[in-house]
């Protein structure tokens, strides 16, 4: 059985974080484990607090899995502080896992900093570089690159300022971005070509939890040892799926749905 590992927040309400890496994992059939970077208090409504775990702790998670087990795949999420990062590059540059998706989570979708303001430049800086593909949505991309973006042609510009920071695949998201087309648009680049992957805005307020599935769905296809365009193309079929399935829980943003038989049936699933 393959085996992924997400290096990520722990989210209360299980529609992000940790808890929506695990229920991804397993719905595609990948083996899952966790090194926990920060305690959320969280639910549909907001965030209500975080607990950063030592760097100690951090960094004996991380050494009891890569000293034990194999990783086929990693995915990174919510990292939150500059030693934070530190230690997990340290692990990274260590263990050199074959797979590594960065998902740079900077702002929740109720708002909350869930990466310290300082630590955006150590990001950049230390975890870029040794990822084999990041992820940002339209706001981070915006920071990371430094530009604004309002078009298709404002996100392949970013993905390229981007790749030049040494990572080796950018899938910008599109999930923000207010087109005519009514699209869902997400664009690859791998140094050479653009691949564009749509799919129909759904009209849900549901998407708590789309970038964390998103990548850890990546990072499961990857670990299954499939090529990068062909896990972001599974990927978005598993999120858009996701986000046709999503559900209310609680008063506020409600979770998307990792729904095993339907993944089955539509042939996604080893
Ligand atoms: N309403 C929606 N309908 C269909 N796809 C969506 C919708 N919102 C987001 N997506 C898709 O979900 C994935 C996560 O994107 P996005 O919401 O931009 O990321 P994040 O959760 O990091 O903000 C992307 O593939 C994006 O295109
Ligand atoms: C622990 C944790 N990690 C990531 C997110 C981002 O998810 P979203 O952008 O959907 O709020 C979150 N809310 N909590």
């Amino acid at each position: 059985m393959k085996k992924a590992l997400t290096i990520a927040g722990s989210d209360t309400c299980g529609g992000a974080g940790i808890q929506a890496d695990l229920k991804t994992f397993s719905a595609l059939g990948v083996y899952g484990m966790s090194v926990i970077t920060a305690v959320t208090a969280q639910n549909t409504q907001g965030v209500f607090g975080v607990l950063d775990v030592t760097t100690e702790i951090i960094e004996k998670q991380i050494k009891a899995i890569f000293e034990d087990i194999e990783v086929d795949a990693v995915k990174i999420g919510m990292v939150s502080m500059i030693d934070t990062i530190k230690t997990i590059a340290e692990g990274l540059k260590t263990y050199q896992p074959k797979n590594v998706v960065l998902d740079p989570v900077m702002i929740s979708k109720s708002g909350y900093d869930l990466l310290n303001k300082e630590a955006k430049e150590t990001l950049i800086n230390e975890l870029i570089p040794l990822a084999t593909l990041i992820t940002p949505n339209i706001p981070e991309a915006e920071v990371i690159s430094n530009i604004k973006i309002k078009t298709v042609e404002d996100m392949e510009q970013s993905a390229k300022i981007i790749y030049d920071m040494g990572v080796k695949n950018v899938l910008v998201k599109g999930g923000h971005l207010e087109l005519e087309e009514k699209e869902a648009i997400d664009i690859l680049y791998d140094g050479q070509t653009f691949n564009y992957y749509k799919a129909p805005i759904i009209n849900t307020q549901n998407t708590h939890g789309t970038g964390c599935t998103l990548s850890s769905a990546i990072a499961s296809y990857l670990a299954l040892e499939k090529d990068m365009k062909e896990a972001v193309r599974l990927a978005k079929l598993y999120i858009t799926m996701a986000i046709e399935q999503a559900f209310s829980i609680g008063k506020g943003v409600g979770p998307t749905h990792h729904f095993f038989d339907l993944y089955k049936k539509a042939g996604l699933m080893q």
